[in-house]
């Protein structure tokens, strides 16, 4: 079954006209549900451009009519055993957030509320039609991915580890480590767990979303039947994917953009990976970002539900098609209907949560906290060298039959001995396993190497990690776990170094922006050790440097000219005393520099450089293998846009600093974070990027701000920023 892929064509809102609508649903034939969005060409607004989906909702749709039609029908298929996974993609503030979690409202619950809903509701059916012989338990994780790293949205932030969870894949599946799990056994459980979870994720206000999603946020629930000895357990996977953002029009500060960057590149990464699969390439990039590594459109297999979200407004046109384009895509990707096999309970207990009775859980098996970890094909029917098989297969016209349910009945000791390692919080208790054997020292050394040496080697080539021996002791488990941390750690800390490198990226392009070059080439300059080898980096500094030294021609020749035209009517020496002249700029400019004419940005910029960054910033600095997957790009109608023209509002910089100057500028210079921090405006995170930013300018320039122009100029600042300092200063100071 291919995955099925519905559009959700949001109303307008708030100060949104309906005049500039231009996304329209429509029926291919009468009287059939709508399942075509219409939108104009942006080149030609007399030409349409058609994408057929499954489904198309168009303003008017209510939640309970989307989950009536997309999702409740899925509710058997779970309770048979099979996964379904149901996710919402689309630019920011389409309304994901919106048809994945809902208001708090009954009508507006959104997906996510009336699954769990739904899920009890056929629970405690199911119980009934059994007669009580089927218990059933519902337990829940849920975890966000942020910034490339995943925390345990069920766990208190202060616990998260910087480095997030680490992933690790087995039997083709990506599980994360360490994520907790709850059971949660009536929807007033799950709505107090749910709400609290949420108020953990990342989330804030940007220009095109005052609540922003900031990271893609995963719900798995796990429902578990159990009939005397044996147990079907099958994940339903919500997913709430953070939106992408053109950050020419978010206007984000350095941290949002930050982010922001992270979320291009992954929502990139995903598009690439559907293009892969619906082309029929062999190598899929998902493992180029944690989100495609777990969503990983090709290890659930079961339902997957795509809902496109789409604003109907003019203002999203190029995003609009550019998610048109990578969800028609994604209707092409075939997912394996395959229902989860029944596992043996080796001590049957009353499970009947549903039905009231006090949970009696067994021990979690070793897979438990696997994300869409369903029970491994028995080992009889797997051959010797097999690849673990992949959930989204390329597309086919041919229908592949459904694999009939079996009953698979396993002891414990033979789930030992698959070859699944039992996860750090998922052990069987010691009494139920079998004995280990006696290790010594040099035997577990021995283990350990060999088990390190695999783990790498897999990532090189990035397959997953040979079956570990099966009977481990818990010293050996423990140092492997402690040496994966390590490795984990150490990846970490690479991307800690590339995040860098994005700051400087990023504030370089904050600088271009303002028209202060010099100190974007500054910012390029720093940027180019954490990203060795990028041409079209290089190619940039070099155009900036090109720039930069036309800039000053210019001037000069600007000059000249003056000076020329000065002699004959004045008879005498042109008498601007030489300080006055335009100075070369230095890394810090004054930022009420007026940007460049456009004549003049085009003589002196062949590259069209600022296009290249295209609204990601991480879209130049990747170097995919799969660059010529690009077709997804959205298409780029380049307005003429001119740089925003700064406004300087402190009065005359060239004059002497007054004292209320003085004062901002004196305790931004004594590098003292309580001083910065006692001015108006400045908490604490501000006042640490200033830091930060001094001391990135104090290798060559004294890290020194010599006028609030200069300060305004400062990522993260900003010309409000500095007013509200100023106008915090008392008079007479
Ligand atoms: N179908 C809808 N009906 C009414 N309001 C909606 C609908 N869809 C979205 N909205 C409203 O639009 C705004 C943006 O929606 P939402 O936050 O869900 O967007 P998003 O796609 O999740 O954005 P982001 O990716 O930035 O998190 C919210 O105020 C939400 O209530």
């Amino acid at each position: 079954m291919s995955v099925r892929v519905v559009a959700r064509i949001r109303p307008t809102l708030g100060k949104e006209l309906e005049k500039d609508t231009i996304v329209r649903a429509e029926a291919s034939e009468d009287g059939k549900p709508m399942n075509i969005v219409r939108i104009p060409n942006p080149r030609n607004e007399a030409e349409e451009f058609s994408f057929a989906f499954n489904g198309v909702y168009d303003q008017s749709t209510s939640q309970e009519e989307l989950f009536t039609n997309e999702v409740s029908p899925h509710l058997k298929a779970l309770f048979q055993g099979l996964d379904v996974t149901i996710f919402a993609y689309g630019v920011t503030g389409t309304g994901k957030t919106h048809t994945m979690r809902g208001g708090l409202k009954l009508s507006e619950r959104g997906v996510i509320p009336r699954l769990l809903s739904g899920i009890y509701r056929r629970g405690r059916k199911v119980v009934k039609d059994s007669g009580g012989e089927t218990s059933v338990s519902v337990s829940l994780s849920y975890y966000e991915i942020y910034n490339d790293k995943v925390f345990d949205l069920l766990e208190s932030p202060d616990k998260r580890l910087p480095a997030g969870l680490p992933l690790r894949e087995k039997d083709g599946k990506t599980i994360v480590v360490g994520l907790s799990e709850r059971e949660c056994n009536d929807l007033k459980d799950f709505e107090g767990l749910y709400i609290e979870a949420n108020n953990n994720r990342s989330t804030a206000g940007t220009k095109l979303n005052a609540q922003s999603s900031r990271s893609h946020a995963i719900l798995m629930v796990k429902v578990i039947q159990t009939t005397g000895d044996e147990s079907r357990i099958s994940t339903a996977s919500a997913i709430d994917l953070a939106g992408s953002e053109d950050n020419r029009r978010t206007e984000n500060g350095k941290e949002r953009m930050v982010e922001s960057a992270s979320i291009n590149k992954s929502l990139f990464v995903l598009s690439q990976c559907i293009d892969a699969i619906s082309r029929g390439d062999k190598r899929v990039p998902y493992r180029e970002s944690k989100m495609t590594r777990i969503l990983s459109l090709g290890q659930n297999s079961g339902i997957t539900i795509m809902v496109l979200n789409l604003a109907p407004l003019r203002s999203y046109h190029l995003d609009t098609l550019s998610s048109l384009n990578v969800s028609s895509r994604a209707k092409r990707i075939e997912v394996r209907e395959i229902e989860n096999e029944v596992v043996f309970k080796q001590h049957p207990k009353s499970m009947s949560s549903l039905s009231g009775s006090t949970i009696n859980r067994q021990p979690l098996r070793p897979l438990a906290n696997a994300h869409n970890t369903n029970i491994a094909p028995a080992a009889a029917t797997t051959k010797a060298g097999d690849k673990p098989m992949k959930a989204f297969s390329v597309y086919s016209d041919r229908t592949k039959p459904t694999k009939p349910a079996t009953t698979v009945t396993r002891t414990n000791s033979k789930r030992l001995s698959d070859g699944a390692r039992p996860s750090r919080t998922a052990r069987p208790a010691l009494s139920s396993r079998a004995p280990a054997p006696e290790l010594s020292t040099a035997k577990i050394e021995e283990m350990v190497e060999r088990k390190v040496s695999e783990i790498l080697a897999s990532r090189a080539a990035q397959t997953a990690p040979a079956p570990i021996p099966a009977a481990v002791s818990d010293e050996v488990q423990r140092r492997l776990d402690a040496l994966e941390r390590k490795i984990e750690e150490s990846n970490g800390a690479a991307e800690d170094a590339r995040n860098e490198g994005l700051r400087f990226l990023l504030m370089a392009k904050q600088h271009k922006e303002h028209g202060q070059d010099s100190s974007a080439l500054k910012m390029y300059e720093m940027a180019l050790p954490y990203f060795p080898g990028q041409v079209k980096l290089e190619r940039k500094i070099e155009a900036l440097r090109a720039r930069i030294r036309a800039k000053k021609e210019e001037e000069q020749h600007h000059l000249m000219a003056q000076k020329h035209q000065s002699l004959p009517t004045s008879g005498h020496l042109a008498t601007r005393p030489i300080q006055q002249l335009p100075t070369p700029a230095p890394s810090f400019e004054a930022v009420s520099e007026a940007p460049a004419s456009k004549k003049r940005k085009m003589k002196v910029r062949p590259d069209n450089d600022d296009d290249d960054f295209s609204g990601s910033i991480v879209a130049d600095e990747d170097s995919y293998d799969d660059d010529d997957n690009l077709s997804h790009k959205p298409l780029k109608v380049r307005k003429s846009k001119a740089p925003k023209p700064f406004v300087f509002t402190f009065g005359d910089e060239a004059a002497a600093l007054t004292p209320r100057k003085r004062f901002i500028l004196d305790a931004v210079n004594s590098r003292d974070i309580g001083q910065i921090k006692g001015l108006n405006g400045i908490g604490a995170k501000k006042a640490r990027d200033l830091l930060e930013f001094l001391d990135l300018q104090a290798e060559e320039e004294g890290g020194r701000i010599e006028s609030l122009g200069q300060l305004v100029g400062v990522p993260g600042m900003g010309g409000k920023t500095v007013e509200r300092m100023y106008e915090g200063v008392a008079v007479g100071v």
